[in-house]
C-alpha cells in the first residue's frame, strides 16, 4: 500500500528527498477523486420494488406511483416487466401499466424483457425501451430464468436483433456482480466477461447488480476495476441492494471509479423473488440527498420525489425504508 501511495506521489511529482512520512501527510490531505458534474438515477421502484409484494398491487397505484415520479424529474423510470405471470404475478398487469401511464417528455419507462416473446409483447404494448437481464452466476441465472448464462446470452441476442430492427434501445443487467445467494462469491473477472458480451451485443448500458446487498466498498472497487478493462465507465451503472447497509458507500466509489449512472427504488422498496433474504434496493431519496450534498445535478426535486415515496408507502401499508425520507417526515 505505502509503495503504490509512493509511486503515485511520484507520479504527482512532488519533490526528490521528502520521507515517506511526508509523502503519506501529503497523501491524506488530497482531495478526494472528483466526481462527476451531472448524475442519471434509474428509478427502478415499480418494477424492482413492487415485483416482490406478495398482495397484488393495483394498477391504478402503480400508475400513479410513476406519474408522481415523473413529476419529480426522474428521467428514466422502470415501469414493469414482461416476464411469465406464473414466475412473477406482481406484474401480470404490464399492458395495463404501461399504457395507462402519462409519457412525459424527456423520460424513459424501460420494462423488463428476458427473451423474444417478451419483447414481443411489450413493443406491442408500445414499450419505447426494453432490459434483458442476465446474470454472473450460473445458478441464479437458472433460478431466475430457467436457463444457463450462455442459453441467456443466446435469448438475448434475438432480442437485440429485433430491437435493433424496431429502433429500440436496450439496457443490460448482471446480477450478483458482488454475490450470490446460492454460489457465494462471483470473481470481478466472470462478471467483467458477462457485462463485456451484453455490451459487444449492443446494450447501450450494463447495470451491475448487487442483487442481494453483500457488497462492499472493497468489492465494488475490484469488481469495477475488472469491468472497467473492458467496457466504459460511460457505459456502466450500477444497482444495489441495501441489505448490510453499504449501499451509499458502494455508490459513492462506483463515482469516484467514473459510473454516472445509479440505480434507486422509491422508499428503498424492493427484493428479488428469487433471491431470499435481500432486501430492498438503495432508496431513491437518500441517493438523491447524497448527490446533491456533493454538488452533483440529478434534476430531481427532492420533496416531490419524498411525497411519491410517502404514497407507494401508505398504499402498501409500510414504512418507508428511507432514512432522508424518515428525517424529512420529521421535520
Ligand atoms: C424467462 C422465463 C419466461 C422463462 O420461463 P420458462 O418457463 O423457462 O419459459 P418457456 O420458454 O419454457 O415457456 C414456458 C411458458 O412461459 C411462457 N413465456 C415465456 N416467456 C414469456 C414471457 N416473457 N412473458 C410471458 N410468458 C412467457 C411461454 O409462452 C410458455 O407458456 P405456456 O405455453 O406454458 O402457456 C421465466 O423464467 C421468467 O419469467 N422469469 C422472470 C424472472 C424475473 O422476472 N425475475 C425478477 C427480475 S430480475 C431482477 O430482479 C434482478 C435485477 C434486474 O433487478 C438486477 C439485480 O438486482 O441484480
Amino acid at each position: 500500500m505505502l509503495a503504490v501511495s509512493v509511486r503515485r506521489a511520484v507520479a504527482l511529482g512532488w519533490g526528490a528527498g521528502w520521507t515517506p512520512l511526508a509523502i503519506l501527510r501529503q497523501l491524506s490531505s488530497l482531495p478526494i477523486q472528483s466526481f462527476p458534474k451531472e448524475v442519471k438515477v434509474v428509478e427502478v421502484g415499480p418494477r424492482d420494488g413492487l415485483q416482490n409484494e406478495k398482495t397484488v398491487v393495483p394498477s391504478e397505484v402503480k400508475i400513479h406511483l410513476i406519474n408522481l415520479l415523473s413529476e419529480a424529474g426522474l428521467q428514466a423510470i422502470e415501469a414493469t416487466s414482461f416476464v411469465s405471470p406464473k414466475w412473477v404475478p406482481q406484474m401480470a398487469d404490464h399492458k395495463n401499466v404501461i399504457q395507462g401511464i402519462k409519457k412525459y417528455p424527456n423520460v424513459t419507462y424501460p420494462v423488463l424483457t428476458p427473451n423474444l416473446t417478451g419483447f414481443q409483447a411489450a413493443v406491442e404494448c408500445g414499450a419505447k425501451e426494453v432490459a434483458i437481464f442476465g446474470a454472473a452466476s450460473e445458478l441464479f441465472s437458472k433460478k431466475n430464468i430457467n436457463c444457463s448464462i450462455d442459453e441467456s446470452l443466446q435469448r438475448f441476442k434475438d432480442v437485440i436483433a429485433a430491437a435493433k430492427e424496431a429502433n429500440i434501445p436496450v439496457r443490460g443487467y448482471v446480477s450478483c456482480v458482488l454475490g450470490c445467494p446460492y454460489e457465494g462469491k462471483v470473481a470481478p473477472s466472470k462478471v467483467a466477461e458477462v457485462a463485456y458480451k451484453m455490451f459487444s451485443m449492443g446494450c447501450y448500458e450494463i447495470s451491475l447488480g448487487d442483487t442481494i446487498g453483500v457488497g462492499t466498498p472493497g468489492g465494488m472497487r475490484d469488481m469495477l476495476r475488472a469491468v472497467l478493462d473492458v467496457v466504459p465507465a460511460k457505459a456502466l451503472a450500477v444497482h444495489c441492494h441495501d441489505t448490510y447497509g453499504q449501499a451509499l458507500a458502494n455508490i459513492l466509489v462506483a463515482l469516484q471509479m467514473g459510473v454516472q449512472v445509479v440505480d434507486a427504488s422509491v422508499a428503498g422498496l424492493g427484493g428479488c423473488p428469487y433471491a431470499q433474504g435481500a432486501s430492498g434496493n438503495v432508496a431513491t431519496e437518500d441517493v438523491v440527498y447524497m448527490l446533491h450534498g456533493l454538488g452533483i445535478q440529478t434534476g430531481i426535486d427532492i420533496k416531490k420525489l419524498t411525497e411519491a415515496g410517502a404514497f407507494i408507502c401508505k398504499a402498501l401499508g409500510k414504512k418507508s425504508n428511507s432514512k432522508v425520507a424518515q428525517a424529512m417526515c420529521k421535520l
